[in-house]
């Protein structure tokens, strides 16, 4: 029995097409949504009783709050193992199609705001998350701290996993810590943050941080899964500073000048002149938002609430706009093409005709016997006339 016929493929047909319903789309959308529903029964096998009840145990779990829960869909989304890379779709699947009706009672707006949070080594991350998460649990927020480590991706160390983070965030009910995948390609770890955000999401929280340190290209990838992007400069000078990359400083939306107390008032007023007068010159990014720089002290306190402050101000405004909610559509686009590049090159590299032709070409190319293009158009053409 394909999974057409099973009742929790029923269920995720159901559940999508009577969203479709709801707004009387037109015909075609439902002709595509039909399309996508076939192949994705062709994709996935029919799933077995213990499947579906893990499923439907995890969804149950998820849509009602429970940290466990949440925690075992992530390590689904995150597995190499291919049946439940295939489980881990069905339960996304699920969830996004329950977010979509909470969106719908939010007038068409997204739910939860995503934050991304950048910055150096030592530049006071984990001690700002965790003053700002505490703040927001207070307040009523439920707040999840996702991590991507650049470092998990080639050394499989970690710059960020390996000390105690957050100890008082960790210990409060309303706030869910998780820390990054410690293996895999950047792309890998990119999908699983992406679809943690999803499932955290679904699990009624509505302050979704994602924090990366800056190095390589992880800030990139998290810019571009985020509402907003925040980076945090600690106050120092010179070549401490010179590590952070023009590129991400055009993507912030907002600049925050850590350890603002004590002796470092001084140089933090100082770096936040600098990042004030360095970003009028940059390229705008949005027409309803000005990116700010300002300072704030997680060990006196003094500036985060106003942080925060910022950041509601700009996921209003830009809800306002209607650019945060484009923003999300663009980002689900190159979401996918990341992931058909990361799929395709796997694809290219694993294939037997390429894996033969490969040692001899990198040889030749290295040799200097041929041009590195002429090589890949070979390599190529041998994949090519045997893929058809
Ligand atoms: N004076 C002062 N020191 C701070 C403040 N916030 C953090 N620090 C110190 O800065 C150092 C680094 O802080 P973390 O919060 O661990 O910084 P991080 O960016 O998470 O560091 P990594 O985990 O290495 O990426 C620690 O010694 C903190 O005590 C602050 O507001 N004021």
């Amino acid at each position: 029995m394909r999974l057409l016929h099973s009742p929790l493929f029923r269920h995720i047909i159901a559940t999508n097409t009577c969203l479709c319903h709801s707004k009387t789309p037109p015909n075609h959308i439902c002709k595509q949504w039909r399309a996508v529903s076939t192949a994705l029964n062709q994709h996935i096998q029919d799933l077995s009783g213990s499947e579906q009840t893990l499923l439907n145990k995890l969804y149950a779990g998820l849509i009602g709050g429970h940290r466990a829960s949440l925690a075992e869909s992530i390590t689904l989304v995150e597995t190499q193992h291919l049946r439940k890379k295939e489980l881990a779709q069905v339960l996304l699947q699920r969830v996004l199609a329950f977010r979509r009706e909470q969106e719908s009672h939010n007038g068409g707006k997204p739910v939860a705001f995503r934050v991304g949070l950048s910055g150096p080594p030592g530049a006071g991350k984990s001690s700002f998350i965790e003053v700002v998460g505490k703040i927001l649990t207070g307040r009523g927020h439920k707040v999840s701290v996702l991590a991507v480590d650049p470092s998990s991706c080639t050394t499989g160390g970690s710059l960020m996993g390996d000390k105690t983070r957050m100890t008082e965030l960790s210990r409060d009910m309303n706030a869910f810590i998780r820390p990054s995948p410690t293996s895999g390609t950047l792309g890998g770890v990119t999908r699983t943050t992406n679809e943690a955000i999803v499932l955290c999401e679904g699990a009624g929280y509505d302050v979704i941080l994602v924090e990366t340190v800056g190095v390589g290209q992880s800030e990139f990838a998290v810019a571009d899964m985020v509402d907003m992007f925040v980076l945090l400069i600690p106050p120092a000078g010179g070549d401490e500073l010179q590590g952070i990359k023009r590129g991400i400083i055009e993507r912030a939306d907002l600049v925050v000048v850590t350890k603002s107390d004590g002796d470092l008032v001084v140089p933090a007023r100082r770096i936040q002149a600098e990042y004030t007068s360095a970003m009028k010159l940059l390229r705008r990014q949005s027409r309803s938002w000005n990116p700010k720089v300002v300072r704030a002290s997680s060990h006196s306190v003094e500036g985060i609430s106003e942080v925060w402050d910022e950041m509601r101000s700009y996921q209003q405004v830009m809800l306002a706009s209607g650019e945060l909610q484009g923003r999300r559509r663009a980002q689900q686009k190159v979401w996918m093409w990341t992931l058909i590049q990361e799929n395709v090159l796997a694809h290219f590299r694993h294939h037997p005709a390429v894996r033969e032709a490969l040692p001899q070409l990198e040889e030749r190319v290295t040799r200097g016997d041929i041009s590195p293009g002429l090589a890949s158009d070979l390599l190529l053409k041998s994949f090519l006339s045997s893929s058809s």
